[in-house]
Parts: C-alpha cells; structure tokens; sequence
C-alpha cells in the first residue's frame, strides 16, 4: 500500500494536477484573452528561467529539455513558422521530439557544458534521424506495407508507432523509478504528443509555460528533498529536525531513539544488511502515533519531536514504536537471490525457510523545561537514553 502511495504521490498525482489545471484554462479560455499578449510572452521568459535554474540545481536533462521547448517556440511563433506551416516536418517534429523526450528519461543526469555534451547533441540528431528514417521508410514502402500489413494497421498508425512505443516505454520509466524527473519528462512527451496530434490542442503558449512550471516546481522539489531528505531511510534529515525547531513553542518533547547493538548487527550480518534493517526501522518509527514527527538523527540514532505534548503524554506512542520494532520479523533479502530464478529461488526458501533478524531500540524522553533551549532538551534526551541503555535496553527512560 505505501509503495502505491509512493508511487502515486510521485507520478499519477503530478500528472492528475497538470492534466485538471489544462483543462480549466481550457474552459476560462474566453475570459483570457485579454491576456493573449502575456500568455505568448510567458514561455520565453518561463523556460530561460528554469533553464537556468535547472543548471544551477544541476538537472542538466530538464535544462536541456527547456533549451529544446524554447528553440522550438522561437520557430513556431515566428509568423512564417505556425505548425500548419511545418507541413511534412510536423511528423518528424513529433517522431524527432519524442525519441529525444524518451531517450532523456533514461539517461542521467550530467553537467551541461562538459564532456557529454557532444554526446548528447550526437544523440538527439540520432533521434530525428531514427525518426526521419522510420518516415522515409514508410512512405517509400506504403504500397508493399499497404499489402502486406493487415487493413487495420494504416499508414497513419504504422507512422506513429514509435510514438507509442515512446510513451510505453516513459510511462514503464515513470513507474519503475518513481520520481519528480521521470515524472517530469513523461509529461513533456504527453504534452509534446498532444500538441501535435489533438484535433483542438491547447495554445502552444500555454502547454510550453504548463511544462517550464513543471520543471520548475521539478527541480525546487527535488532539491528540498535532497537538504530535508535522509537518501537512506527516507525520514527527514537533521537539518529539517532544526527547521522545525524554530516553530516549536515553549511545551513540547523530545525523544532520542538508538538501536540496541547496531555494531554487533553490522559485524554479523554486513553493512549492507545493516543498511536494509536501518530503513525497516525508520518506517516503523515514521508510523509513530500522537502527533510526533520522525527524523534521521545521524547513523543509527533518530529523533521523534511532540510539539504541544509533555514527555508522560507521548510514553504510550513512544512503546508502540518500542513494541513494534521489537516483534518486527526482518526478512533479510539474500543478494545472490536477483541472479536465481524464479522456480529456484522458491525452491531455496522453502528448504531453507526465510531468513529473518529483529533488533530493538532504547528509548529517552525529555520535556522542553522553561528557560531552555532544543539542544539542552536534546542533551536532557539522550541522558535518559543512557540510561535506558544502562538499564538493559528496549525500554524507555524519562
Ligand atoms: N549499516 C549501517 N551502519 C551504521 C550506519 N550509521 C552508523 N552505523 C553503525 O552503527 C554502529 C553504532 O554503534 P555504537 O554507537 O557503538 O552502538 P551500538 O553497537 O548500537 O551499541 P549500543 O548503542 O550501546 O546498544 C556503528 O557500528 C556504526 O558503524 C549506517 O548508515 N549504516
């Protein structure tokens, strides 16, 4: 359930919001017209400024993106230049486009001016001249394709099979890797595929600046999940811990959590199924009750902050962590497992069964006292860690 719930925060939500919003400007269009200058301006201004954003962040694929959106704008709102004007070079437009779109959302992403830079220029003329060889090869072969493909397959779908392919392959991306980027770059070939094949398209203006705002918001979302974000677990970091603390009040509580023996762990099993039993963790600690939020204090340590809440109001939610981590069967993932097949690798579980671990956590809590400061709170925290430490472990002290 929380992979789907990652997975839909990352790729159908986004997609769900662009989709609504184009549609209701769809419908105010008659209200915009007053606007019709701006909207035309928009892009140039929109997708310079995320191109340049999107160097500074170093997401080098969107700012490439945006480069391509507005060298294509600049042709297509010169007035000798509408789509109706590219006439033949409309399909290659497409074809071209998506290709490169599609192509990007499998690449990563490297510095704009450096070494790959004369890759990637070489890879998007491969793309228009893949694109303009599937168009040579469908014209000039229509007739003999015509015969021999079944009525139903036409000339207009064989032309666009790449682009449906494109979207197959974008979509199964978006899906795999599940993040803003991927999302980004589905969307653009969505947008892209749109423009040029929707009977009653939306002003080029106005799906170019919906794209230039998506990038936009891309690109700022990412790079606050990076600062606020633990890579690891997925908790949010120390610094976000000290971002909250500016708009906590004078009452609330701090807790301390520690693995018990996490070295030992690390010596038997391996930093890697160190690594694997940390995010367990974590995701049992995110689910605290009560109102408390989780964080990645650093290695094996995690602090959970009840704003509003005294140390003995929030002992009840802390033991559901305790007792949940504590009765949690680890299933350990076997690294030779990815190279086995299916058939064997249940054969290999049934005889040897799963191999699972548990570990536990101490706990210490502290009240915010008046007078004082996060980090006293913290220190008063992690005291009572101590001594839950001293005490035998899996447990809490206040
Ligand atoms: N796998 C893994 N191990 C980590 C990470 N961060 C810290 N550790 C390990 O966590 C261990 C912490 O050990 P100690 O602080 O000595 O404490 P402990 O063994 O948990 O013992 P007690 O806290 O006294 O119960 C060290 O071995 C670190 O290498 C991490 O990100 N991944």
């Amino acid at each position: 359930m929380s992979a789907f719930y990652h997975r839909c925060r990352y790729l159908f939500l986004p997609i769900f919001f662009t989709g609504l919003s184009l549609i209701l400007f769809q419908l105010s269009q008659p209200k915009l017209q007053a606007w019709q200058e701006t909207l035309v301006e928009l892009p140039y201004w929109l997708l310079s400024i995320v191109t340049l954003i999107a160097i500074q962040f170093n997401r080098s694929r969107l700012a490439y993106l945006a480069i391509l959106l507005l060298a294509y704008y600049v042709c297509i709102t010169e007035p000798r230049l509408t789509i109706e004007g590219l006439g033949q070079y409309s399909d290659l437009l497409l074809l071209g486009g998506a290709l490169t779109i599609t192509w990007f959302a499998f690449i990563k992403d490297r510095g704009l001016l450096s070494s790959h830079t004369l890759v990637r220029t070489i890879g998007i003329i491969l793309c228009f001249a893949a694109a303009f060889g599937w168009i040579w090869a469908n014209s000039h072969y229509r007739t003999q394709l015509d015969n021999f493909l079944p009525a139903l397959i036409s000339h207009e779908i064989r032309l666009f099979i790449p682009l449906y392919l494109c979207a197959l392959l974008v979509l199964l991306r978006g899906i795999w890797s599940s993040n803003l980027i991927s999302t980004a770059i589905l969307m653009t070939l969505l947008i892209w595929g749109g423009h040029f094949l929707l009977p009653n398209p939306l002003p080029i203006s106005v799906s170019m600046s919906a794209l230039a705002i998506i990038y936009l918001l891309t690109v700022l979302t990412e790079s606050y999940f990076l600062a606020y974000r633990d890579e690891l677990t997925g908790l949010a970091s120390r610094r976000a811990l000290y971002n909250l603390v500016l708009s906590l009040g004078q009452k609330y509580s701090v807790a301390m959590l520690d693995i018990d023996h996490f070295k030992k762990f690390n010596d038997t099993y391996g930093h890697d199924v160190g690594d694997q039993v940390l995010k367990l963790v974590a995701s049992k600690i995110a689910e605290v009750t009560g109102g408390g939020k989780a964080f990645r204090y650093g290695g094996e340590e995690f602090t959970i902050v009840f704003s509003r809440k005294d140390a003995s109001s929030v002992l009840a939610h802390l033991e559901g962590v305790r007792e949940s981590i504590e009765e949690y069967d680890i299933v350990l993932r076997d690294e030779k497992r990815k190279k086995q097949t299916k058939a064997k690798r249940a054969q290999a579980q049934s005889k040897s069964g799963k191999k699972t671990v548990s570990v536990t956590i101490s706990i210490g809590v502290a009240d915010h006292q008046h007078g004082e400061n996060f980090d006293q709170t913290m220190k008063n925290a992690d005291l009572a860690l101590y001594r839950a430490k001293q005490k035998g472990r899996n447990q809490i002290c206040i």
